[in-house]
This record gives C-alpha cells, sequence and structure tokens, in this order.
C-alpha cells in the first residue's frame, strides 16, 4: 500500500550524528560498532580500504563491521544509522511517552531504573554494556520495586531493558562470588533468593506488563510466564539454555511453558534451549503482540498510556480472579525448581559451563 518509503535526508543524518554525542547512556561496543559501519557506509560506501592485519584487532573489528555491510546504499545506511540512533534515544531519553520521568526513589544501584508518570510504573534494567544481566544486588532492587508499585499510585506496571538486549538472564559472575561457606553457602542463599524474587511476581497484585525491547535469556524468559501480557519488538528472541548451563528450569516455567504452550514445545525449549524468534514465541503464547522495532516503543507506550486510564481496581479484581486460582501450585513449583537448582548449582556440569563463559570459550 502507498508509495516507495522515504528514506533519511541528509539533514536527518547529521542531526542523528550530533544526537549519538547526546546519549545519556553508553550503548555498549557492540552498538558503538555498528553505529560507525553505517556512518562509514552512509558516507564512504561500501568497504573501499584494506584490511588490517591479525594484531590489529580494534581497526581490524571495525573493518569487518563496515565490510558486512556489503552492497548496502549508502542511502540504506543513512536510513538504518537514523533508525539505530532514534531508538538508543528513545530508551535513553527523559521525559518522553517511552519513559516515564521519575518521581520516586531510586534503587541503590543505577542498575536499575524505577520511574512513574501517567499511571505506569516502569522498572528498567539499565546495564546496556553487559546485556542487563542480572546480578544479585538487581535482584533485591526488583523485588523491592515490585513490592513498591504493587502499593504505589499506578494502575500497571511494566518490565523493560535499556540498549539493544531485553535481559541476558543471570550474570553469570554472581557464581564467582563466593562466600566464607564456599560453594554450598552459595548455592543455599541463590536459591532462596531466587524463591523470594519469583514470589514477588506470582503475587504481583496488578497487571504486570513485558516490553521485550531486545533479545531474552535465561530467567528473563522463564518468567514471562507469570507477566499478564508481554510486547515484543521483531528483533527479539526468546532462549532458554539450561542443559548447555548445568542447570535446569526456574521462574516456575516447568508448568507455566507447558500449560501455555503445550508439554513437546516446552520441552523443545527448557530441555534443548531451543531459540524462538518473536514471532514464534507470539504463535506459542508466551508473547501476546510482536511489533516492527522501528515503531515499537512508540506503538506499545501509547497503548499501554490508553489502558492505564482503565479503572485500577476492576483490573486488579480481574486479575485476581483470573490467577488466584494458581497461585498456591505456582508457589509450590518454585519452591521445587529452587530446590533442584540449588543442587544443580554445586554439580560439576553447571561449574564448567560457567567456567567456559568466563573464559570465553562458550557463548549461547
Ligand atoms: C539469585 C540467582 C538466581 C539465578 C537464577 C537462574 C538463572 C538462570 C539464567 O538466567 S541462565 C542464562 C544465563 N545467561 C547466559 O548464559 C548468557 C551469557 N551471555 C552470552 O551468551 C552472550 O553474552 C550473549 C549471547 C547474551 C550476547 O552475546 P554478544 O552479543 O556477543 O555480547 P557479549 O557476549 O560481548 O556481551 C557483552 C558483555 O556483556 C557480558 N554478559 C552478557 N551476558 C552476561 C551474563 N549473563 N553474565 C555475565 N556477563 C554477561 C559479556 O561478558 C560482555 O562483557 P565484556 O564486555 O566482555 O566485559
Amino acid at each position: 500500500v502507498g508509495g516507495p518509503a522515504m528514506l533519511a535526508s541528509q539533514k536527518d543524518f547529521n542531526n542523528a550524528v550530533s544526537q549519538v554525542k547526546l546519549l545519556k547512556e553508553d550503548p555498549g561496543n557492540e552498538v558503538k560498532l555498528k553505529l560507525y559501519a553505517l556512518y562509514k557506509q552512509a558516507t564512504e560506501g561500501p568497504c573501499n580500504v584494506p584490511k588490517p592485519g591479525m594484531l590489529d584487532f580494534i581497526n581490524k573489528t571495525k573493518w569487518d563491521a563496515w565490510n558486512a555491510l556489503g552492497s548496502l546504499s549508502k542511502e540504506a545506511a543513512r536510513q538504518n544509522y537514523v533508525d539505530l540512533v532514534s531508538r538508543l534515544s528513545a530508551s535513553s531519553e527523559s521525559p518522553s511517552p517511552e519513559a516515564p520521568a521519575a518521581d520516586r526513589k531510586q534503587p541503590e544501584s543505577d542498575s536499575l531504573v524505577v520511574t512513574s508518570e501517567d499511571g505506569i510504573t516502569t522498572i528498567r534494567l539499565n546495564r546496556p554494556a553487559k546485556k542487563n544481566a542480572l546480578t544479585t544486588q538487581m535482584y533485591h532492587d526488583i523485588i523491592a520495586a515490585l513490592q513498591a508499585a504493587s502499593k504505589d499510585e499506578s494502575a500497571i506496571t511494566v518490565l523493560t531493558g535499556s540498549g539493544d538486549y531485553y535481559c541476558s538472564g543471570n550474570d553469570l559472575t554472581n557464581f564467582t562470588h563466593l562466600p566464607a561457606g564456599g560453594l554450598e553457602e552459595m548455592a543455599r542463599s541463590a536459591a532462596a533468593l531466587l524463591r523470594d524474587f519469583v514470589n514477588c511476581f506470582i503475587d504481583f497484585p496488578k497487571p504486570l506488563v513485558a516490553v521485550v525491547n531486545g533479545p531474552a535469556v535465561g530467567i528473563s524468559v522463564t518468567i514471562l510466564g507469570l507477566f499478564d501480557v508481554v510486547y515484543a519488538t521483531d528483533r527479539a528472541s526468546f532462549h532458554t539454555p539450561f542443559s548447555h548451563l548445568g542447570q535446569s528450569p526456574e521462574g516456575c516455567s516447568s508448568y507455566t511453558f507447558p500449560k501455555i504452550m503445550g508439554s513437546s514445545k516446552a520441552a523443545e525449549m527448557l530441555l534443548f534451549g531451543k531459540k524462538l524468534t518473536a514471532q514464534e514465541a507470539c504463535a506459542q503464547g508466551l508473547v501476546t503482540e510482536v511489533f516492527p522495532d522501528g515503531t515499537f516503543q512508540k506503538e506499545v507506550w501509547a497503548r499501554l498510556k490508553a489502558y492505564s486510564k482503565l479503572p485500577p481496581n476492576a483490573m486488579r479484581i480481574s486479575k485476581q480472579i483470573i490467577r488466584n486460582r494458581e497461585k498456591e501450585k505456582l508457589h509450590a513449583v518454585n519452591a521445587e525448581e529452587s530446590s533442584v537448582l540449588r543442587e544443580r548449582w554445586q554439580s560439576d556440569e553447571c561449574m564448567n559451563a560457567i567456567a567456559s563463559f568466563l573464559s570465553r570459550k562458550a557463548k549461547l
């Protein structure tokens, strides 16, 4: 429908170049590399310089990124650059419909940003350089944020991420800080924290919405079964690589996933670590709706703003009716999953997988 799409003008491009310098959050090396490559392609066209030597790591990485754009036209590169900068600005700016202004006490660490505006409390994972991996402090801060949100004035609560990832799951370095009691004590306290964390999602009384702004891994995927609505960009993917990590499912996914998508689809994800695209996750019922990445933030926040004007008590009561009869079961599942993981974390399979990631041999 309609004529050819309008590509970004030179002026839009120049504005985007200036805007990059004003970003409040470091978008991380991967995104910076992408910006570099698109900039070169937009200004000089396809890569036309000799490949740097093997030992010139930085220039070789930059060259590879530029060269990977192949014969992409200057105009298309300019458009992609403008789109990328606009996404980065949308997730780092405030106030805007995408990022409600802060008017409440912030958590201890700036890895989590909690804001409340227009009837929506937004809990934003904010470690883009580490793909929003969850540190122990962040689990505590999310618990506190959910407890506060359950009592605040807002009608809806949202969990989302900063930068190009939604969340890369548990920060694997959490397992390297061994307490005085050693591995056993570490596993005991991690299992207790996991249980408290997941309980907060099971008990959360208001509509809880995940705005999945990019790929999601591990526990950030499993707890989606405890959300009321999940909106995802078409750039998102959903990955639960527990067997690869010598671990087992959490977030009540051993119960919610088979219920949502059927036992064999759930097994493919939870046993074999099959990664789903956003469209596949939507077809399986894990995701409510998928949006094109270019309009994701605008569309989703406009919709949530409209929903937040609905009578809050009616929404709470409807959620209670939908969820209450499941709560006891979910608490039991959470307790069992946490206790199984306590053992798993002390296994050689798990230790070896984490050591491999930390020594850079393994990536998902
Ligand atoms: C209280 C405890 C409760 C525990 C509950 C149980 C939870 C289980 C899970 O969540 S299991 C899932 C764990 N997550 C992972 O295994 C993901 C590991 N990460 C990766 O495989 C990759 O980083 C990636 C695929 C997510 C992204 O790859 P890529 O795009 O190539 O980026 P980088 O790898 O360069 O990542 C950038 C930067 O971030 C660091 N990082 C990413 N994810 C994690 C992570 N989960 N833990 C720790 N660090 C992570 C990565 O090391 C890079 O850091 P650097 O720039 O090198 O310092």
